[in-house]
């Protein structure tokens, strides 16, 4: 098996990538799913799933469960199942864009909101719509844009637990001197629970 931890946070080296579909980094992925607080048996729906990569890890922390992949882009959708089958992992993955998919998926513990391309506030209603109970939803966005329409919808929908946590990951770089740190652009993350 190519990822043999229980753990999230896979390398993201060991994704199949290109150069034309963004991937979610591992250390942003790693506190993405964590607090998307997920189980074995678990459902859950990537909305923009990119490399997959997002969605192979909701695979394997919701072993027996069911997870849904969206995107619009048919690059991304292929490289999706392309990683898929890289690490053994099985969701369904839909060509199309959130706003019209979404309506035909059934209530899920778990919703990762990566794209919201079209209309922001109205992806997070639907994604919020498809929340079980107590379900997590977790969205990810990177424009101080995209970030005031999510979070105008976050407080419209009344959800639990709304927290927003900005991470700035660096990464180190070897240079002549020694080694110097390098600042990714930082990632805005709102999670929260349905009541
Ligand atoms: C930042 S990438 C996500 C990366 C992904 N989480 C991963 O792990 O590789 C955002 C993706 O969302 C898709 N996207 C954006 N808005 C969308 C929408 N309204 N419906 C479907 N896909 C969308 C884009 O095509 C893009 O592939």
């Amino acid at each position: 098996m190519l990822w043999d931890y229980r753990t999230p946070g896979i390398p993201d080296e060991l994704f199949e990538r290109t150069e034309e579909v963004p991937i979610t980094k591992e250390d942003i992925r790693a506190i993405a799913l964590s607090k998307l607080r997920l189980r074995e048996g678990h459902s859950a729906i990537d909305i923009g799933c990119g490399s997959g990569s997002i969605t192979v890890e909701l695979c394997l922390q919701t072993k027996g469960g069911s997870v849904y992949a969206i995107d619009f882009d048919q690059k991304a959708v292929e490289l999706t199942k392309k990683n898929l089958r890289k690490f053994g992992a099985n969701a369904e993955v839909i060509l199309g864009k959130a706003q019209d998919v979404l309506p035909k998926l059934p209530q899920v513990d778990a919703v990762m909101v990566g794209g919201t391309w079209g209309d922001t506030r109205q992806v997070i209603e639907l994604a919020a719509s498809k929340l079980k109970k107590g379900g997590r939803i977790v969205i990810d966005t990177i424009l101080v844009e995209t970030m005031y329409q999510a979070l105008a919808a976050v407080n419209e929908l009344k959800l639990a637990e709304v927290d927003i946590t900005q991470i700035t990951i660096s990464k180190a770089r070897k240079v002549t001197t020694g080694t110097m740190m390098l600042a990714r652009n930082p990632v805005m993350m709102i999670s929260a629970t349905r009541a």
